[in-house]
């Protein structure tokens, strides 16, 4: 059988629970191959961000070429980016290489409050990396910081939603785990015609470090098994409920996700 490649371009996570680690051990789970090109380091752990260290745009773009011109990406996954010239560099090698499958998790703030991405690099994210997204998968401080708009309620996300559309991205998911009003999670699909919620029980823990990382990354998976986004955002969805409920205790603070958990509890990750 033909392998499936996904490619990250993200940071790294030295605690091993978002950022690039997330990334590869959901593709490892989720059986595509994956593979990564580095855009800062951080001295990271549960308690947060010691440090953050972006690699030159040279490294950057040396590792992608070296994916690019020989191995080829069925999908590619953005997570850090750090910057407008990160940015740009990104968006100038998805169309060097004619990526379409791209998901772009358009981080910027740890759980802990440190700063992943510069402030003036939202215009670009906007202008430029949205425009060349299948899906964009923005929590909801991330859709509000993207759109300029507060977002109160789930009409607040579904207009949100439609201007990141309006943006350029194909699809758009608005995350909810950041909407602590509810019992439940919501994620909104909408794919520029339709709304598509996905609900499941929210989980009264601290051990949530790398949700999102987890949560596009398995979308891209799915995306480069050419799952429909549909699904691909359900089993997505439910890939990270079982690895949030599974979750150990590592660290004094908010713990990672247990990636492995299905292998024990059993998820059907190819509905
Ligand atoms: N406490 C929770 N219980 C269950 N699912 C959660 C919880 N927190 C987040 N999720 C899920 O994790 C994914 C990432 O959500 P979110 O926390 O909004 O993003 P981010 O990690 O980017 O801030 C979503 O699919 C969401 O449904
Ligand atoms: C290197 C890196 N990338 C991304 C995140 C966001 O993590 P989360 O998935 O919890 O939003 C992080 N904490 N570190």
């Amino acid at each position: 059988m033909k392998p499936i490649k996904v490619l990250t371009i993200a940071g790294s996570d030295s605690g091993g629970g978002a950022g690039i680690q997330a990334d590869l051990k959901t593709f490892q789970e989720l059986e595509v191959f994956g593979m990564s090109a580095i855009t800062a380091i951080t001295a990271q752990n549960t308690l947060g961000v010691q440090g953050v260290y972006p690699l030159s745009l040279e490294a950057v773009a040396n590792q992608i070429d070296s994916i690019g011109t020989d191995i080829g990406a069925d999908a590619v996954k953005t997570g850090m980016l750090f910057n407008s010239e990160m940015i740009q560099l990104v968006c100038d090698k998805i169309q060097q290489y004619q990526w379409d499958n791209v998901v772009v998790d358009p981080v910027m703030i740890a759980k802990g409050g440190a700063s992943l991405l510069q402030e003036e690099a939202v215009k670009t994210m906007r202008e430029k990396l949205i425009p060349l997204s299948k899906v964009i998968t923005p929590n909801i401080p991330e859709a509000e910081a993207l759109t300029g708009k507060t977002i109160q309620s789930m009409e607040d996300r579904q207009e949100a939603a439609k201007l990141l559309h309006q943006l350029g991205a194909q699809n758009v998911v608005i995350k909810g785990g950041h909407d602590l009003n509810s019992d439940q999670v919501v994620d909104l699909l909408f794919d520029g015609t339709e709304f598509t919620t996905y609900k499941s029980k929210r989980i009264h823990t601290n051990n949530t470090h790398g949700t999102g990382c987890t949560f596009a990354a398995a979308v891209a998976s799915q995306v480069a098994k050419g799952k429909t986004i549909i699904d691909a955002v359900g089993i997505a969805q439910r890939f990270v409920h079982m690895s949030i409920v599974n979750s150990m205790q590592i660290g004094s603070g908010h713990g990672p996700l247990n990636h492995a958990a299905h292998r024990t509890v059993g998820v059907n990750h190819n509905v």
